[in-house]
């Protein structure tokens, strides 16, 4: 057999061992779909762990984070502008330390969402002990502050939180970046809210619209978004909800949007994080969210994101 590469024959898998652990985060308090909860036992029941080990990658499993449920919250007054948030932090405040844990035992994080506030608690702990970029392929620019969110959701808002934008009542750690703006950077982005698009602007984030992916194609667009990324810090953080992908692809999501990444540009565009990751070891963590096999079909889109998350660590086809 042939191929291009001729790394591809010698090491078709990855050849460094590395143990990715997986924190399930059942967390459903950030979004207005209950079911986005079940996401991590879909994960895993589509088989994350023998995904992953089809990549050469040993897994473990830590099990789920406790997360209270909606009737042991304070109920929101419907002009919240945070819904739940003082759970979410404790929630997410957890999550961080055992991230961090898992990065100091050498390990590769991958937290299984529930929704996109996940990631606060992700990235807070991927940034604890050292500078990281983050790469967030998403539908949505989840760039809203309690001021501008339209929803008063908070998994629209977990971005603009790590970088350290906007005023979160009770989160100090939100008064200064946990990762530079300038090393931020969305791919894939087709719905922004108005106040959302301005701020971004405004911010040294960098957005790569469906219309660049249209234009340039999924490995460019993502070859810049690492060069931006990784620039000048020690590791990347991989933010991957699964509305990114065209719903057709991903219909088990709470917030689809039409016009999204396909199968295989999905692949590609972690196929290309995971070769600069074999030069540069440079994933640092990773979470996977907004599953919600409620909303799904035979659980084809917690199947997407296990396939999904192999391309990442490394998996090849030769
Ligand atoms: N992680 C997500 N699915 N976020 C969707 C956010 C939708 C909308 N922009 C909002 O802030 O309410
Ligand atoms: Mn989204
Ligand atoms: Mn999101």
């Amino acid at each position: 057999m042939t191929t291009p590469t001729d790394a591809r024959i010698d090491h078709p898998n990855r050849s460094t061992t590395r143990t990715v652990r997986l924190l399930g985060a059942p967390l459903d308090l950030g979004a207005d779909r209950r079911g986005v909860d079940i996401g991590p036992r879909a994960i895993r029941y589509a088989d994350i762990a023998g995904e992953l080990e089809t990549a050469g990658v040993a897994c473990t499993d830590s099990g789920d984070l406790r997360v209270p449920r909606l009737e042991q919250c304070n109920v929101p007054d419907t002009e919240d502008d945070a819904k739940y948030l003082d759970e979410i932090a404790d929630v997410t405040a957890e999550l961080a330390d055992e991230v961090a844990d898992t990065i100091a035992d050498g390990d590769v994080p991958i937290a299984l969402g529930g929704d996109h506030a996940t990631a606060m608690g992700t990235i807070r702990g991927a940034a604890r002990a050292a500078d990281i970029g983050v790469l967030w392929f998403d539908a949505h620019g989840d760039y809203n502050t309690p001021d501008t969110s339209p929803s008063g959701n908070v998994h629209g808002m977990p971005l603009a939180a790590v970088t350290g934008t906007g005023e979160f009542d009770g989160l100090d750690w939100t008064t200064t970046p946990t990762v530079a703006p300038s090393n931020t950077v969305i791919v894939g982005a087709r719905r922004l809210d108005n106040a959302e698009r301005t701020a971004l602007k405004e911010s040294d984030v960098t957005v790569f619209t469906m219309h660049d992916i249209d234009e340039r194609g999924i490995t460019a667009v993502v070859e810049d978004a690492l060069d931006i990324a990784t620039d000048g810090v020690d590791g990347v953080h991989v933010s991957l909800d699964l509305d990114w992908l065209d719903p057709t692809v991903a219909p088990g999501v709470g917030t689809p949007v039409r016009g999204g990444v396909e199968y295989r540009e999905a692949h590609a565009a972690l196929e290309c994080v995971a070769d600069r990751d074999r030069d540069a070891e440079l994933l640092r963590s990773v979470d996977i969210v907004e599953v919600n096999p409620i909303l799904d079909r035979n659980n084809r889109t917690a199947e997407v994101a296990a396939e999904l998350a192999a391309s990442l660590l490394g998996k090849r086809i030769a």
